[in-house]
């Protein structure tokens, strides 16, 4: 079957099922097969791979991936979408359509469902996806610190969420969700993408980003759910001085600025400003004064 990403195939798809895309599922279709062969590429496929894809939507990156990886599992939410796929992709045998909420998937066991267990050493794979704008945030949630098998993802965002994913210090797009993103991975970008490559047209540009999983974490964090909790705590009051922000984790004064003296981060200084070692290094004295006391 010919590319479905032209403006021309996918109108006439959309027309033929009756479909309607849905915005409260995020479904803008690219429409570019130029833009879609950059996405596929930069996950560097190639026979031995499997690579998992988050909302097939009408088959246009599925095409393109099923051509260079080895197996593809592609999880679509909307089943209005099922039977246009199984017609995009009918001559691509190494892909599997799994009906389903990407948000509750756990990727180890779905890959392990398709390719075996690894006899106890589960299997590592690839997940590319243009992700649905409006669980952006919840779907990488869940991918990264679900601590999945995935070795690299390829992800088109919103431009805005991707230059927060790779923000650094001191700039005004550095936030939690920079930290996350660069805890557990190395981010870069791969290529921007204008709103007029897709059908229906979004309101906003978008950025694919390219995220390499660490081995282990960027930094010696302790208990990261605290570790979490700090850096959300010191984010969501960004103009509050980090001693007043972190006040809402419901510590003593005392302790924090005693732990704040370990750590060696001034108590004025603004929570944007701390680098992700100098987080954890606070995160870890203040989990050693809770414990002294
Ligand atoms: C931006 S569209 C991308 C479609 C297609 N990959 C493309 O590039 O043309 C997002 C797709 O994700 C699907 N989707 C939305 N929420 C989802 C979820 N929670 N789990 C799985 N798929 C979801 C939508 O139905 C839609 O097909």
């Amino acid at each position: 079957m010919d590319s479905v990403a032209t403006p021309g195939r996918t109108l006439a798809l959309v027309r033929e099922k009756g479909l309607v895309p849905r915005k409260s599922r995020g479904q803008n279709f690219l429409v570019d097969l130029n833009i879609v062969r950059k996405i596929a590429r930069a996950a560097g496929l190639g026979p031995d791979d499997t690579v998992v894809e988050i909302g097939p939507g009408l088959g246009a990156l599925t095409q393109e991936l099923a051509e260079q990886a080895g197996l593809v599992i592609a999880i679509e939410i909307d089943r209005d979408l099922i039977s246009a796929l199984k017609e995009t992709l009918k001559d691509k045998a190494n892909v599997r359509l799994v009906a389903g909420d990407a948000l509750k998937v756990d990727f180890d066991e779905l890959v392990a469902g398709f390719k075996g267990d690894g006899g106890g050493r589960l299997p590592t794979y690839k997940l590319v996806a243009n992700l649905p704008y409006y669980i952006t945030t919840p779907i990488l949630m869940h991918l990264l610190t679900g601590k999945f098998q995935i070795t690299e993802l390829v992800l088109m965002v919103q431009a805005e969420v991707g230059y927060r994913m790779l923000a650094l210090p001191g700039s005004k797009d550095y936030g939690s969700l920079s930290i996350v993103v660069q805890y557990y991975t190395i981010p870069a970008v791969i290529l921007k993408v204008p709103r007029t490559v897709f059908y229906p047209r979004p309101e906003v540009d978008s950025l694919v980003v390219k995220l390499t999983r660490r081995a282990e974490p960027a930094v010696q964090a302790g208990d990261e759910d605290f570790f979490f909790r700090v850096v959300r705590a010191a984010f969501n009051q960004r103009r509050k001085t980090l001693l007043n922000a972190l006040d809402s984790l419901g510590l003593e004064r005392p302790l924090l600025l005693k732990a704040m003296a370990v750590a060696g981060v001034e108590p004025r200084r603004r929570g944007e400003t701390l680098t992700i070692e100098e987080f954890a290094n606070l995160s870890k004295a203040l989990q050693q004064q809770m414990e002294r006391r």
